[in-house]
């Protein structure tokens, strides 16, 4: 395999092999210790712009499965293509063996013209991360790129979709604001009693006839959103039931008047520890992002609704007396633990609640 370069903006170079596709890429250079997923990784939307380091040693073996749609959404996978801006790793395995894999991580890579990098010592570089903060970054194979700082760019509005979509005949009617949502949070809501209208990033949603807001997560810098804010703070007004997951959940923080900020190097994994605020209950979640809300800028009638056991930051907050409510883990998972998916049955048993009291 031929040899290419990851250079972060302190200056480090580290030269490993190219696997995927041999073409040089810029981004910002987060690490996940999640020990496997990458197929839902890979496509989950909130990973645009990023370079991604995964700290398990050996990454490909288990390949990647062929799509499968149902309903016209993928059974397998996050979103309908790759969203990572390049792959680091270890040791890449190109042998693969599973039940459901249909090709390589390496070709997969290729479809998608996204570069990996392999053969580099992904613990020695995440404990640089961890140090420094997360870093700019680039693979270079061949002609060299500019550094460039994703969070600079409205990527919520890049990956969004343009139109409105229709899924799901149940008895509650839920507006799912699409700002890169991820497959599963359709499919959670899909099992359950549920008609989902899924909007674009920036739609008017309060001009829709609906009986339950959710706002999915996405990439980049919250503060991005501004339209999607604007029509919030319309619905906050309000007192339709409203669950935010992950930038959802910072989008609601703004909108309600608070602050976010950049953690240093961010929360991706599968085993993120996180209190239920008012309990001794820890709840182990799937987690990647990179911002947070600041609790401290929450007007009175917010508050913290989950703690990080790691780092004491906010893990979703909630109103005190209106049903809304939000997560900045995911617990729809994919990959990662399901015990905290009945946070989507605690949403609907609101959206009957508001309904019966209608
Ligand atoms: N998974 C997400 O929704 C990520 C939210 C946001 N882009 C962050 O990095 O904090």
């Amino acid at each position: 395999m031929p040899q290419v370069k990851l250079i972060l903006e302190d200056g480090t170079s580290i030269t490993g092999e190219s696997f995927g596709a041999f073409t040089s890429a810029a981004g910002e250079v987060v690490f996940s210790t999640a020990m496997t997923g990458y197929p839902e990784n890979l496509t989950d939307p909130s990973f645009a712009g990023q370079i991604l380091v995964l700290t398990t040693p050996m990454v490909g073996n288990y390949g990647v499965p062929g799509e499968e749609l149902y309903d016209s959404i993928s059974r397998i996978f996050e979103s309908d293509k790759i969203h990572i801006a390049g792959l680091v790793v270890n040791y890449y395995s190109e042998e693969h063996s599973h039940w459901n894999a249909a090709k390589s991580l390496g070709d997969w890579l290729k479809e998608y013209n996204i570069p990996g990098i392999c053969g580099v010592d992904t613990r020695m570089l995440t404990k640089k991360l961890r140090e420094k903060g997360a870093m700019l970054g680039k693979i270079v194979a061949g002609d060299d790129v500019p550094f460039h700082d994703p969070n600079l760019d409205n990527l919520v509005a890049q990956v969004s979709p343009a139109d409105i979509r229709h899924y799901g005949s149940g008895q509650h009617k839920i507006v799912l604001v699409d700002c890169g949502t991820k497959t599963n949070i359709i499919r959670c809501f899909l099992e359950r009693d549920v008609e989902l209208i899924r909007v674009p990033w920036d739609y008017d949603f309060t001009t829709l006839d609906y009986d339950g807001l959710f706002l999915s997560n996405g990439p980049g810098d919250p503060k991005m959103c501004e339209a999607t804010i604007r029509h919030l703070q319309k619905a906050l007004a309000q007192d339709k039931p409203i669950f935010g997951i992950c930038l959802g959940s910072q989008l609601m923080g703004l909108a309600a008047g608070g602050d976010t900020f950049k953690l240093k190097y961010g929360h991706r994994s599968h085993n993120q520890p996180v209190k239920l605020t008012g309990t001794q209950r820890c709840y182990i979640t799937s987690q990647n992002h990179g911002f947070a809300v600041d609790t401290e800028t929450l007007p009175a009638e917010w508050q913290m609704l989950f703690e990080n056991l790691n780092d004491g930051t906010c893990e979703g907050i909630k109103h005190t007396s209106k049903p809304f409510f939000s997560t900045q883990f995911h617990p729809e998972a994919a990959g990662g633990p399901e015990d905290t998916e009945f946070l989507f049955d605690d949403f609907l048993k609101a959206v009957v609640e508001y309904k019966q009291g209608r």
